[in-house]
């Protein structure tokens, strides 16, 4: 497939983290496409684990494991939180146990808004290198928090709401943590739909107003924004109620340090007691990478710590 594109761009890469295939084939296969086709971007879709759904003990380990490639091999990390959706589908969508099937189809809504500026014109990050150019200040610092507006249940359709307020609001975080908490080193605001330019002007100016968001203060106008006209598409018998206009944020935010301190805790705890690794050490494993996993885990979430310090 790759050998058959006339511009080959880059890689758009789904998986879960919390499994043995998506974290460890998932980072097989990062890993080698950087080593074949290291001059093009990769972009990881990745599912971090959350505490309602989990299906194994050791998805701590393999969460943290495959950190380590999507830190060193990845170009952007989209952070996709089980732990999040879970509560929005419970909270916003009144879904008292909400299956894979209703977390896909949050996510898919996020994704498809994500890729709508390459798959119809529009104005924004028409590219994959766009994308990575716009949010990715430094090296490291390149995991993405996204946010999605409005989810109102199929049954409240008479619901109004202004989306570019609620995409900035943690209820509407994708990823768990209070994006209010951090600061924003770079985003990117999509629209879709029927959208008043004149209105996102408006709303954006009383956010930064009221300091709903805090910016980074190296490149403060880092939030970029941009309309499609193509609306955002619902099924019959989607959870979300089918809306004119919509609004997905996709922000590199210091935030993003309270997922991964989540998700070091976890691992500490099994690490601490050496539990479950000798079934890693069977399949070939060496210890110590378990120690190394934990440690450029820990530099990352230092890492965004410090970039939001304010200079
Ligand atoms: N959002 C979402 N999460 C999923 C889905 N399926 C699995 N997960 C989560 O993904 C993680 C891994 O799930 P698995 O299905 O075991 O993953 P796998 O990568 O196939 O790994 P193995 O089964 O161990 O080979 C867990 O944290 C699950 O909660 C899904 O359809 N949607």
């Amino acid at each position: 497939m790759v050998e058959n594109c006339s511009d080959l761009e880059g890689f758009l890469l789904f998986h879960s983290l919390g499994g043995g295939t998506g974290s460890g084939l998932g980072s097989l296969i990062l890993e080698n496409l950087v080593m074949e086709y290291g001059e093009q971007t990769r972009i990881n879709f990745s599912i971090y684990p959350g505490s309602k759904n989990a299906v194994s003990v050791v998805e701590p380990y393999n969460t943290i494991l495959s950190m380590r490639s999507l830190i060193g091999s990845s170009d952007a990390v989209v952070v996709l939180d089980n732990e999040a959706v879970y509560e929005i589908c419970q909270n916003h969508l009144n879904i008292r146990r909400p299956t894979f099937t209703n977390l896909n189809r949050l996510i898919s809504q996020v994704i498809s808004s994500m890729t709508a500026s390459m798959r119809f014109n529009g104005d924004l990050n028409a590219s994959l290198n766009e994308f990575k150019t716009n949010l990715v200040p430094t090296q490291n610092l390149h995991f993405m928090f996204p946010s999605y507006a409005p989810i109102i249940p199929k049954e409240n359709n008479e619901n109004s709401s202004d989306i570019t307020n609620e995409v900035f609001g943690q209820a509407n975080s994708i990823a768990k943590c209070d994006p209010r908490q951090g600061r924003c080193l770079a985003g990117t605001l999509m629209y879709r739909g029927d959208i008043v330019q004149e209105e996102v002007i408006s709303s954006f100016a009383d956010l930064r107003a009221t300091h709903t968001f805090r910016i980074n203060d190296w490149c403060p106008d880092e939030v970029k924004w941009g309309i499609n006209a193509q609306k955002a598409l619902a099924f019959s018998n989607d959870d979300i109620w089918r809306v004119a206009k919509s609004a997905c944020m996709i922000s590199n935010s210091t935030a993003i340090a309270g997922v991964f301190a989540r998700l070091n805790c976890k691992f500490e705890l099994l690490y601490a007691k050496r539990a479950y690794i000798h079934w890693f050490v069977v399949e070939g494993m060496e210890s110590d990478e378990f120690a190394e996993a934990c440690e450029s885990m820990a530099q990352i979430e230092q890492e965004y710590i410090n970039a939001g310090v304010e200079a």
